[in-house]
């Protein structure tokens, strides 16, 4: 006996002989046949969102011949169900009605009496039309994320220091499983950089990378823009959309900026994860996914579980494995080979010849704190080529700061103890000499020393 085809067919028809001989000759063919007699009681079985044809009869009201009413319906139902393909059962010699129904986004008709073997060929033809049509829709969403995928190839990633070699070497190991990874880090150290490495190394590489700025996604679009939503589920909601996780199967999601979430988008997050499965918004069936976790963040996530910010057990489902990309100052063996990946970069992009870097700028470049990490690195070296003279990168031609390398990242937020951190950091780069830290600090010597005595410097 041929296997019945997994797809769930719905039939709506006022006659029950018609329901009757519909149920048995589809079910021959099909795994799931419903059955109901009125529009207004298919609801909820349309509601499942497991319904993929559906086969309409054209007048329901005592007398009615005219067909309107289906035709109603078939415009409700496309613009509630659009991906339902929808079949017609018109009397014999109702062409006009079916060509009017067809207008109206019917996909076929038949004809009652009915003949077996046509509605099984044109339920089936529905079927194949309604599985392309979804393909299509999944395949252009995984297209935008392959084209992520694309910008990732050409990169490179510099590890000559110890520390991110180690974080390489981890990395590696980590991309041949399917552990959630949490990357951490100030801005520019590499997190997204990162995120794609474990997923070219990974057995999912040929797959999607998918990446997501929660922070730059509002409280109201979060759940649409991640597990996707139905047609009309909200105003601006005209079609049905996959979301960023559904898109993404088989691949890699890269939550960048996770510590941005609100509570409520956390525990919508959470409950997704923990149980491997999402709801679209304004639909009830769910939908199981396939894909490798990587969060990352500057925010400092455990003083925010501490302060009520944070969700532990969000937290825990997210770090199995956890990244600390150190700070660009506290690599510094990376610095002369990124200057170098940098500057061949950027001399390609402006047409210039490869110039000679002073030995002075590559010790400046060293003791320069840089906040912004790689990010500002690569702006600096790509300012300096439009600026130099295309023979030799000064110093100068970096446009540094006037900062030096400090002991640890300064992370308080309390004014004054900021005022005493930055005034110790400017006496020790100008080596005591107190008319050049007041001039580099802004202000007069007698401020200075008023501030000197307030702080308790000698
Ligand atoms: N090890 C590296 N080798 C070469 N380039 C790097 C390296 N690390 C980072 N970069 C480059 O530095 C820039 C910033 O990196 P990336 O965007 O990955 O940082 P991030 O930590 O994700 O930043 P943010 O927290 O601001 O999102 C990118 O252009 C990236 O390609």
């Amino acid at each position: 006996m041929k296997q019945k085809e997994t797809a769930h067919i719905l039939i709506i028809d006022d006659d029950p002989d018609i329901l009757l001989t519909g149920e048995i000759v589809l079910k021959q063919r099909f795994s799931k046949v419903s059955c109901v007699d009125r529009p207004e009681k298919a609801k909820s079985i349309l509601d499942t969102g497991e319904v993929e044809v559906l086969l309409l009869d054209m007048n329901y009201s005592p007398g009615a011949n005219d067909g309107k009413e289906g035709l109603d319906w078939i415009s409700k139902i496309n613009d509630l169900y659009p991906e339902i393909k929808i079949i017609i059962i018109t009397a014999y010699g109702e062409l006009t009605l079916a060509v009017e129904a067809m207008k109206r986004g019917a996909t076929d008709f038949v004809t009652k009496p009915w003949e077996y073997e046509k509605i099984q060929v044109s339920v089936s033809n529905a079927l194949k039309l309604a599985r392309t049509e979804k393909e299509i829709i999944r395949l252009e969403s995984k297209q935008q994320g392959l084209k992520q995928n694309l910008v990732i190839k050409s990169d490179q990633v510099i590890a000559e220091s110890k520390e991110m070699k180690s974080v390489l070497q981890m990395a590696e190991k980590v991309s041949r499983t399917d552990a959630n990874v949490l990357l951490l880090g100030e801005n520019g150290t590499g997190k997204g950089l990162m995120a794609k490495l474990i997923h070219e190394l990974s057995p999912r590489s040929a797959e999607v990378f998918m990446s997501v700025d929660l922070g730059s996604i509002t409280e109201s679009l979060f759940e649409s823009e991640l597990f996707g939503h139905k047609k009309g589920a909200f105003t601006d909601a005209k079609e049905d959309r996959m979301g960023r996780f559904e898109a993404a199967d088989g691949g890699t999601i890269f939550l960048d900026e996770i510590g941005n979430l609100t509570s409520a988008m956390q525990s919508k997050l959470l409950t997704v994860i923990q149980n491997r499965e999402l709801t679209r918004v304004g639909e009830n069936k769910t939908r199981t996914f396939d894909v490798r976790i990587i969060a990352a963040t500057n925010s400092d996530l455990e003083a925010m579980i501490e302060k009520g910010e944070f969700r532990e057990d969000l937290f825990y489902r997210l770090n199995t494995i956890e990244f600390d990309l150190p700070p660009l100052r506290d690599r510094l063996a990376d610095i002369p080979p990124m200057v170098d990946f940098f500057i061949t970069k950027f001399c390609k992009k402006y047409g210039q010849n490869i110039p000679e870097i002073q030995s002075e700028a590559i010790a400046k470049l060293k003791k320069y704190r840089w906040p912004g990490n790689i990010r500002e690195l690569e702006h600096a070296v790509e300012r300096a080529i439009i600026l130099s003279d295309g023979v030799r990168l000064m110093s100068e031609d970096f446009n540094l700061k006037k900062t030096v390398k400090s002991e640890g990242f300064i992370s308080t937020t309390n004014l004054e103890e900021l005022e005493r951190l930055t005034i110790e950091r400017v006496i020790k780069s100008n080596e005591g000499n107190m008319s050049q830290v007041a001039k580099e600090l802004g202000i007069g010597r007698t401020t200075l020393y008023r501030k000197l005595e307030k702080y308790g410097f000698q």
